[in-house]
């Protein structure tokens, strides 16, 4: 299939030491977890904190090697120490914290553009070795994430949060992926600011034709950013539809539990 499946994926993490013994336990962080996100569709991966959402992004990217199971994208394994690396270039991911994810030193040119140099498959003609073209590429990719050219000469720690995540969102496309994974992406910023980062997001989906990946907590982000809902609690994935299907008529108690959690913080909000 082209898209990225997810298989019976478990991931386990060192635990602390127990017994007299002081043997490392086992946290089974993911258990069993099978998810596809077709080319072209937005998945959202939602459920309480420590579900497992983020271990699953990260075994998705390389970051946590599974215990067992198998992450395959258009239809190469991830998991393959050969192949693996390659057929990940696909894929790019965006994290919650923009400004610890960008090197507060680093113009916002040079983050963009040392991409390239890991990636020379995505670069643009000539941006490895004119200046003035990598310039240009910079400067076209800010203007498709609706940041200014003069962007390009500042470092992290002169922009606000918004623009913060605007410039790993164009860092993130200059590696041209075909699935973005969004980790709480929204999460760490101002309210109005969230709206607006969200909308960008649904329409580089669009005209880019990428397939997403949202994780998050939030289920109004949800229902502005994806087609799909997968619910995860304890490790494990108990539920997955269609947005409108999920939201009108949830199968799982976690999941009505979710619902209804959501729609208290909206009336008291
Ligand atoms: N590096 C690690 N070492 C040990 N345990 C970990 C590690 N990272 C995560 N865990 C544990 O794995 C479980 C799943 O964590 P994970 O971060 O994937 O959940 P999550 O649903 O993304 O939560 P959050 O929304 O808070 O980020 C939790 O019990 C967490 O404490």
């Amino acid at each position: 299939m082209t898209g990225l499946r997810i298989s019976d994926l478990t991931v386990t993490y060192p635990g602390p030491r127990t017994g007299s013994l002081g043997r490392r336990s086992q946290v089974e962080a993911v258990r069993g977890v099978s998810l596809d996100v077709a080319s072209d569709e937005a998945v959202a991966l939602v459920g309480e904190s420590g579900s497992g959402k983020s271990t699953i992004a990260r075994a998705v990217v390389g970051l946590v090697a599974p215990a067992s199971g198998s992450v395959e994208f258009d239809g190469a394994s991830l998991l393959d120490p050969r192949g693996g690396p390659r057929a990940r270039r696909g894929i790019a991911m965006i994290f919650q914290d923009p400004r610890s994810s960008l090197n507060p030193r680093r113009s916002v040119e040079a983050s963009i553009s040392e991409a390239w140099q890991a990636q020379p498959d995505a670069a643009p003609a000539g941006v490895r070795t004119d200046p003035r073209r990598r310039r240009d590429a910079v400067v076209e990719l800010l203007d498709q994430v609706g940041l200014d050219p003069d962007v390009a000469r500042k470092r992290p720690p002169a922009l606000s949060g918004g623009q913060c995540q605007r410039v790993s969102i164009a860092r993130a496309l200059a590696l041209k992926p075909r699935l973005l994974i969004c980790d709480e992406a929204v999460s760490a910023l101002d309210v109005s600011v969230q709206a607006q980062v969200l909308q960008l997001l649904v329409s580089i989906r669009r005209t880019h034709g990428l397939s997403m990946l949202f994780i998050t907590h939030d289920l109004g982000v949800v229902r502005q950013v994806a087609d799909r809902v997968a619910v995860m609690r304890r490790g494990e994935l108990v539920e997955s539809a269609g947005v409108q299907t999920l939201f009108t008529d949830p199968q799982h108690d976690y999941t009505r539990e979710l619902l209804s959690a959501a729609v208290d913080l909206e009336v008291s909000a």
